[in-house]
């Protein structure tokens, strides 16, 4: 059997679970292989009470002491207890809407139980164990794997070692690598993150698989930087004299750091390489007018621009400042999203694929679908958390001459911009517009949340507008996070019941939430209450103060991003974070927020308090396409291995070619990062 070939022909596996497997996105022999585990759980057996590490499960054999009587909490759950004990250490076993277990233990027994263990005092608690048989127990690692439908980890497992039994894996990385990091075989790595046979060796297989990926990735970066060095085929753009009366024409002045950027964006224009080139800005510093500058060149050159942004709104926005900024000017301009009906984009697409220069704007996914450029000659994305090279890829491929603009609000600390943007230019935006007021950031524990409200109040009666963000659309069970339906439930009835109270969430469609946001620009809405599908490049100056609830939940980066709500016209503008503070890391994490509206000094901070096992802002898993590694956490392995692909290339070595261009291949056609020669 080969890497490639069907699930259909791995041995275990008949059409239902086949097509159980095709649901999670696993088609082929090599897709299960790189489907890792989400976790693990660690089962021990009969440890001493000094060694339990509560976030381990392991197995106790404990004495039944005493049954309890199930009774309803105040969440209104069923709780039954039973005590037990261990080693003479009291157990408590508390089992959530579960009555019936208690009927499975008998006074004076003893019981195998399974499940995380926590100290408490001078007793230990258990919550929902459960009774196993040891001799069943074969692993003390055991994987579980993100499950969809009723596949189970023990049945993945199972066609897993199928799998291992007919194909070998080949290495992929030189031997001298390896040797240098002591790092396990690919092999070994893939085998031990499926079987582990010990905490040693699974970490070590990880390492590996990290330093893997953060090396193709490197690779990826890499070879496009050299492809952008020797593409000669760009479009040599000339500086149109209107570029002169557009500046004349614009409702403010250029801040230094927009001009400057502007002149290095124009500099590029007029190469015959494409440009590549990432303008960072902090929040609310300005980057729609640079691009829209940048765009409005190249249409006066008689070619087409592309702006994509991420969300819906996001692309009504952009194409509504485009449409006002260039109003005095003849210019064409299309707004292409998911809500724009089918003749419409019929329409507009028809027209894009002629060389008539047109600057269309519109959404990521809808723009790269199947939407053909007749004369390309920008190509502008609000790139805001994505750090995927192949999506920058994507959009060069469609066409190598065009010139590249990649914005984003996202401050990442210097050290990690040199990685995860070597194959672009840098320009940074870091000065905000004139007038604009510190935003005063305070933060409230969960018990003065009251304060914080009165403070929203008050702001509201002076005619300002306020932002609510909270994590959850719903109410959860535990009650332990506030949801846009019990915020709006408390408040509307509540401290903000004369005022017009709404609420926004990702699960409207994209045309009810334009709908919400231009209402709430019209001022007809004075309290948003939403989740943090606000955070992306929503702009209502009249906003001037948003609360945001547990925010403890958020990463820094998050925070700052949703702060920059606010802060965006003439009125002092107040950001108060309610948090459930339990640790010294949470509390720090809220003081750097009201220390500084500086994104770059945020991220710093946030980049030194990592390891610590809080949230970050950056975990990036799904959008760079990274299965295992962290960019923030794993920084050292990224720079090493960063070094060794640059090794790499410079080398002239055979070997090395072939797997260059297998990488390169990989670029276009496959999504996966590790990649097999
Ligand atoms: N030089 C300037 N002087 C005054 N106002 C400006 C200037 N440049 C931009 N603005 C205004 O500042 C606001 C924010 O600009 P813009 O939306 O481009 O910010 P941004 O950098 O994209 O921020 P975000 O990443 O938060 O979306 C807009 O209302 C814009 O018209």
């Amino acid at each position: 059997m080969n890497l490639y070939d069907d699930v259909k022909f791995i041995k275990g596996v008949g059409p239902k679970f086949e097509e159980k497997l095709n649901k999670c996105g696993i088609f082929n022999a090599l897709d299960l292989l790189l489907y890792f585990p989400r976790d693990y759980d660690y089962i021990e057996d009969n440890m001493s009470i000094e060694s339990i590490d509560e976030n381990e499960k392991i197995i106790l054999t404990c004495r039944v002491c005493g049954i309890g009587k199930t009774y309803r909490t105040n969440t209104r759950k069923l709780l039954s207890q039973i005590i037990f004990t261990y080693n003479d250490v009291t157990v408590v076993g508390k089992w959530f809407n579960s009555p019936y277990v208690v009927k499975s233990f008998k006074d004076n027994e003893t019981y195998n139980l399974l499940g995380k263990f926590k100290r408490i005092g001078n007793r230990i608690e258990v919550i929902n164990p459960q009774i196993v048989n040891k001799e069943c127990v074969t692993r003390n690692i055991v994987p579980i794997y993100p499950l969809k439908g009723d596949l189970t980890s023990k049945s993945i497992s199972k066609i897993i070692n199928n799998v291992f039994n007919e194909i070998s894996i080949e290495e992929n990385l030189p031997a001298k690598i390896l040797k240098k990091y002591n790092l396990c075989s690919l092999e070994d790595a893939i085998k031990e993150i499926h079987f582990p046979s010990s905490k040693v060796s699974l970490q070590r297989s990880i390492q590996r698989l990290k330093f893997q990926e953060l090396f193709n990735y490197s690779m990826k970066l890499l070879i496009l930087k050299d492809k952008f060095k020797h593409n000669n085929s760009g479009i040599a753009f000339k500086i149109s004299d209107e570029l002169a009366l557009l500046k004349e024409k614009l409702p403010f002045t250029l801040t230094k750091a927009q001009s400057k950027v502007v002149r290095e964006i124009l500099i590029d224009e007029k190469k015959h390489v494409p440009m590549n080139r990432l303008v960072q800005g902090d929040v609310g510093s300005g980057k729609t007018i640079v691009a829209i500058i940048a765009m409005f060149n190249v249409y006066k050159n008689g070619y087409q621009s592309v702006m994509m942004a991420p969300t819906e709104i996001l692309a009504m926005q952009h194409y509504e400042e485009v449409k006002k900024i260039l109003s005095p000017f003849d210019v064409d301009i299309e707004l292409l999203t998911g809500s724009t009906s089918a003749k419409e984009k019929k329409r507009i697409k028809e027209k894009i694929r002629l060389d008539m220069p047109v600057i269309v704007v519109g959404t990521h996914a809808v723009i790269q679908e199947d939407v053909v450029f007749g004369k390309l000659g920008m190509a502008v994305t609000d790139e805001q958390h994505r750090f995927g090279v192949q999506q920058r890829n994507r959009i060069t491929s469609s066409n190598n001459k065009a010139d590249v603009l990649v914005m984003t609000a996202t401050p990442i600390p210097r050290t990690l911009a040199l990685y995860l943007y070597s194959d672009l230019d840098i320009s940074i935006i870091d000065e905000l517009p004139p007038g604009r007021k510190r935003i005063i950031t305070e933060y409230f524990r969960e018990q003065s949340r009251d304060d914080a409200y009165k403070k929203v109040h008050s702001e509201l009666q002076g005619g300002r507008q306020a932002y609510i963000v909270c994590p959850l659309i719903e109410e959860d069970t535990d009650k332990k996070l506030n949801s846009v339906e019990s915020l709006y439930n408390e408040l509307s009835q509540g401290i903000l019941s004369n005022f017009k109270v709404e609420i926004m969430h990702g699960k409207l469609k994209p045309k009810e939430k334009d709908e919400i946001i231009t209402r709430f620009k019209n001022k007809e809405i004075d309290v948003l209450i939403s989740t943090t599908v606000i955070e992306v490049g929503v702009n209502v100056p009249n906003a001037s103060c948003m609360v945001i609830e547990n925010s403890e939940r958020f990463g820094l980066a998050q925070l700052h991003q949703l702060r920059g709500r606010v802060g965006r016209g003439k009125y002092q503008s107040y950001c108060f974070l309610i948090a459930n503070i339990k640790s010294k890391t949470t509390q720090r994490r809220m003081e750097i927020m009201t220390e500084s509206t500086d994104g770059f000094y945020i991220s710093e901070q946030d980049f030194k308090l990592r390891g610590t096992g809080e949230m970050f802002g950056f975990r990036q898993h799904g959008d760079s396409g990274l299965l295992l590694a962290d960019f923030i956490e794993d920084i050292d392995i990224l720079k090493a291995a960063f070094k060794e692909a640059g090794v790499l290339l410079s080398s002239e070595a055979e070997e090395i070619k072939k797997l260059c261009m297998s990488l390169e291949k990989s670029l276009v056609k496959s999504s996966r990062f590790i990649c097999f020669n």
